[in-house]
């Protein structure tokens, strides 16, 4: 057993139902007590030095340790492909990330990218992930046996899709229904690892595609299905386009059966009310993708809406339109949203922002029994954040009134430089860069 010495905070409760003063769960010099990578104590460091005297100590006092984050969207064949400003959608797809989606095509260079792309979540304090994966199988199995090395919590699958885009990225439902049969034998519940049905989004699967990608979510208990949906306005009309049978993008999916409550959906920026209810309804989640529909100027947000009509946001990086896989910085755009929806916008408090990177994501995930959070029980997936002495984060934690206002700071200045030490089911994890 191991025992953990620390400034701990963590939501012990949902701040958008409960008030997030009561929700906040913040522990000045606690103990944790770690054994087989779960917290089995929790409590005053002294009182549990006391019952335990002769369990090792890690002291991380210096600075803050939170719940591992947990990112509900991104794509892993996209690590190198952040930074493309200045597009709308459906072109920063066709110039900047689908051509490097096709190199994935090469293995050896997409063993490469798996490294790199676990690297930058691990960096960023990120635990737990819903993963977009290639629409290489191959390169899906090289992401997954990566993650199972570095025992990280997963949920990805093959991308699928069989029109529009370039000729490289294309199934046919056949290949699609052979290919995602093996992948989810292979990994589905092994380790920390599951697999989700992937069609990218329906402006690219035809109806015979999105057939099998609900056969494939029979195949297993326990598959996610993960797309995008409503993201950009030129994007909605396409697909209506499309699918004129169809009553709206949602429908899209769920006339398939795919809209369920392990469905996570990407973005929505632009939904129908109608959408709204049947995303209730299913207990389906969206995953919130901030500095995205920033960088591609998609839109603003309506988490108003989703909240009033009771559907489930998370958070999600969105690498590589996101502009990085800090979730911390994906909290703070969140919180900006917000702001310059003025009376139409939710005020975020912090600890809405740390709900949001943590405990809402396990729930999106059906993990909120394992992990988001460090209460008794939980696994042990936490990030350590310690600024480098005198940086301006430090200076702000060290004058910060109370753990609200400490958080707070973590979110308007954190970053993954700050990130001091990560850890997965009790084992410390390193990155190339040595985190
Ligand atoms: O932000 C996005 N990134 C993508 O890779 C993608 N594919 C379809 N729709 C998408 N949206
Ligand atoms: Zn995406």
């Amino acid at each position: 057993m191991t025992l953990y010495r620390a400034l701990v905070v963590d939501v012990a409760a949902n701040p958008f139902t409960t008030e997030p003063s009561a929700a906040l769960r913040a522990d000045d010099d606690a103990g944790l007590l770690v054994r087989d990578g779960r917290v089995v104590e929790r409590g005053p460091y002294a009182d549990l030095r006391r019952s335990h005297p002769d369990e090792d100590t890690v002291d991380l006092r210096d600075g803050v340790l939170l719940p591992g984050f947990v990112d509900t969207h991104v794509h892993y064949p996209q690590v190198r492909a952040i930074g493309g400003l200045g597009m709308p959608l459906l072109d920063w797809l066709r110039d900047c990330a689908l051509p490097e989606e096709a190199r994935l095509a090469d293995n050896a260079y997409a063993a490469v990218v798996a490294e790199e792309f676990l690297d930058g979540l691990v960096a960023a304090g990120t635990t737990t992930a819903l993963v977009f994966g290639s629409h290489f199988a191959d390169a899906v199995d090289t992401l997954f046996t990566a993650a199972e090395r570095r025992g990280l919590r997963i949920t990805a699958g093959q991308v699928v899709s069989d029109r529009i885009l370039r000729d490289e990225l294309l199934t046919t439902p056949e290949v699609a229904l052979s290919e995602g049969r093996k992948l989810i034998e292979r990994w589905h519940g092994q380790d920390r690892l599951r697999y989700a049905v992937t069609p990218r989004f329906s402006l690219s699967a035809s109806e015979p595609l999105l057939d099998v990608c609900a056969e494939l979510l029979d195949a297993a208990d326990g598959l996610f299905l993960t797309s995008h949906v409503n993201e950009n306005g030129a994007e909605v009309e396409e697909v209506r386009a499309l699918f004129p049978e169809r009553r709206h993008y949602l429908d899209t999916y769920a006339h398939h059966g795919l809209v369920g409550p392990r469905t996570v959906l990407a973005h929505n920026v632009h939904p129908t009310d109608h959408e709204l209810d049947v995303l209730a309804d299913a207990r389906a989640w969206v995953a919130h993708c901030p500095t995205s529909n920033a960088a591609l100027g998609s839109g603003l947000f309506p988490l108003r809406r989703h909240l009033e009509r009771g559907v489930g946001v998370a958070l999600g990086s969105d690498v590589g339109a996101g502009t990085g896989f800090s979730l911390v910085k994906e909290g703070l755009q969140a919180y900006f949203v917000q702001q310059l929806l003025g009376a139409e916008g939710v005020p975020l408090s912090p600890v809405h922002l740390l709900h949001l990177t943590t405990r809402a994501g396990a729930e999106a995930l059906g993990l909120s029994d394992r992990v988001g959070d460090l209460g008794v029980g939980k696994e042990f997936d936490a990030v350590w954040l310690r600024p480098a002495p005198s940086s301006t984060l430090a200076v702000n934690l060290a004058h910060a009134k109370d753990a609200s206002d400490l958080l707070a700071r973590v979110f308007a200045l954190g970053t993954p430089a700050d990130v001091a030490g990560v850890w997965s089911a009790g084992r410390r994890l390193i990155t190339a860069s040595g985190t």
